[in-house]
């Protein structure tokens, strides 16, 4: 890791949501940068805007001003082929989004053919050393329905790790998990972060935020209040709002 090599750079960008003939800013000029093998671990209050500015980092969600630019391309240029730039950016969900009626390894299999043009055997055994990673190899022929959430969860990694990303995303990644199966996932992200995975990362856990992150991104109301690292965050919170945030959820 090295403070000259950022492989995400996010200058001032704004989105409102219009919704029901109301508008909300969600995102109020946001500037940050990931640099390479960092873990950015983005927290504050709900609404804050930490959903929409890490699905803004893979074009889930458009931005109506500023640029973000992934690993030298920008996704705001319009050559920019949006697409293409997604499959480089892993993205994992509180909810897994896997393919009901595909077993665990088809699941780790089918985009990996689809969007990598991986042959059938290359594939497999992409899928096969992935599952053992995430430390689930006896799952391969199960499928989701048959998974506890946890489990379902490490698919789901796997499947985002099959597509060899530059970056991954967690968005609450176990925010729908039952409390014993928190731990294993959240074990498992440190793992690759450990490995060098570069990370950008909402989370409500707080410990893994101050063991695991580089920096603490703290939002709220659309706006970077605070930009530090973990221990001073959680340590010495300089504005009162990360100060009341801080002192509700610990
Ligand atoms: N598609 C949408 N349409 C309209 N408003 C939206 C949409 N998505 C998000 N918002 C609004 O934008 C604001 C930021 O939402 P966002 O989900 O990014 O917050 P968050 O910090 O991730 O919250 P939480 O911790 O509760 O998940 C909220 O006020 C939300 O209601």
């Amino acid at each position: 890791m090295s403070a000259v090599d950022p492989i995400v750079i996010v200058d001032n960008i704004s989105k409102t949501f219009h919704a029901g003939g109301r508008s909300h800013r969600a995102l109020d000029g946001i500037s940050t940068t990931i640099n390479r093998g960092e873990v950015l671990v983005v927290i504050g209050p709900s609404g804050s805007g930490k959903s929409t500015f890490l699905r803004t980092l893979n074009a889930l969600e458009t931005i109506d001003s500023g640029s973000i630019i992934i690993d030298g391309v920008s996704l705001t240029a319009k050559k920019t082929n949006v697409d293409q730039l997604r499959t480089e950016v892993g993205m994992v969900f509180q909810h897994f989004n896997l393919f009901q009626h595909k077993s665990v390894l088809d699941n780790i299999i089918l985009p990996q053919k689809v969007v990598r043009r991986r042959s059938e055997a290359e594939a497999t055994k992409v899928a096969q050393d992935l599952l053992e990673k995430v430390g689930i190899p006896q799952l391969a022929d199960r499928y989701p329905s048959q998974l506890s959430g946890g489990q379902q969860q490490r698919v789901a990694i796997a499947r985002s790790l099959a597509m060899n990303p530059k970056i991954m995303l967690f968005d609450e990644a176990t925010s729908a998990l039952d409390p014993e199966t928190v731990e294993g996932v959240l074990e498992l992200m440190g793992q690759l972060a450990a490995e060098g995975m570069t990370m950008a990362v909402v989370t409500h856990e707080m410990q893994f935020a101050r063991k695991v992150g580089d920096r603490i991104l703290f939002m709220d109301n659309g706006k970077v209040v605070e930009e530090r690292k973990p221990n001073d965050f959680f340590d010495n919170p300089q504005s009162d709002r990360a100060k009341l945030f801080l002192e509700q959820i610990l």
